[in-house]
């Protein structure tokens, strides 16, 4: 199924009850959470007193995608602030296998996340173990950056991989994504859609709709 998973990280931090109650109302089934820690990406975002305070206004999916070193310190705090997919950068973990195994120990969804430079084949032997595959389609950091073409090929091997193995993970693509490119998007495999910028600039409940209705017919 092709879902919607809503970026937080443009959202207008003083309005950020309200704009997460327009996600829901417009349908939005995932809220995209994205946490940076300043040494794993240059940016520092904001971890759980924000994620428990939202957890309040939604029941939608909360899909938090950790871009910190060694986030295996900090699973248990982040399944308790609310999370239910918790997605990890093979980059920042030592022992890959052993975080997902945490992750999955507590009951939440686990992913797992793949700069643009990094090869595909990092993920082959744990992919059983994880639900969803996130290929990044911008360097992470920040957002508002354009897609970098070539990671749409990565996608479309990941699918392929998934296909072969006979898993039913997930393929989710974050970072640069708008009304325009989602569409190539999904045809190269992704089915779960992160969009930052294209959802918060203008109208969000409009912006919503426009990509659920490309989500919709395409699914
Ligand atoms: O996590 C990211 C960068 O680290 C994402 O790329 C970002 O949240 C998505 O924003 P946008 O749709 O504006 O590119």
């Amino acid at each position: 199924m092709n879902c919607l998973s809503p970026s937080i990280l443009s959202a207008d931090f003083a309005n950020l009850g309200e704009q997460i109650r327009l996600l829901d109302q417009a349908g939005a089934e995932y809220v995209h959470i994205d946490v940076m820690d300043g040494m794993f990406v240059p940016s520092i975002s904001f971890a759980f007193p924000i994620i428990r305070s939202i957890r309040k206004c939604t029941d939608r999916i909360f899909d938090v995608h950790l871009m910190i070193e060694e986030p295996i310190r900090y699973i248990d705090d982040f399944v308790d602030a609310g999370a239910d997919i918790i997605t990890v950068h093979a980059e920042a973990c030592r022992h890959l296998d052993r975080t997902v195994e945490a992750i999955r120990e507590k009951g939440v969804l686990a992913g797992v996340a793949l700069n643009p430079a990094t090869p595909l084949e990092t993920v082959r032997y744990i992919l059983p173990k994880v639900d969803m595959l996130l290929i990044m389609t911008v360097n992470p950091g920040f957002g508002g950056q354009k897609l970098i073409p070539y990671t749409l090929d990565k996608v479309c091997e990941a699918r392929n991989l998934v296909k072969q193995s006979g898993c039913k993970t997930d393929i989710e693509v974050d970072g640069g994504i708008n009304l325009e490119n989602v569409e190539e998007a999904m045809d190269a495999g992704a089915n779960i859609i992160v969009a930052g910028s294209a959802v918060f600039k203008g109208e969000i409940e409009k912006n919503v709709e426009a990509f659920l209705e490309k989500l919709q017919r395409q699914g």
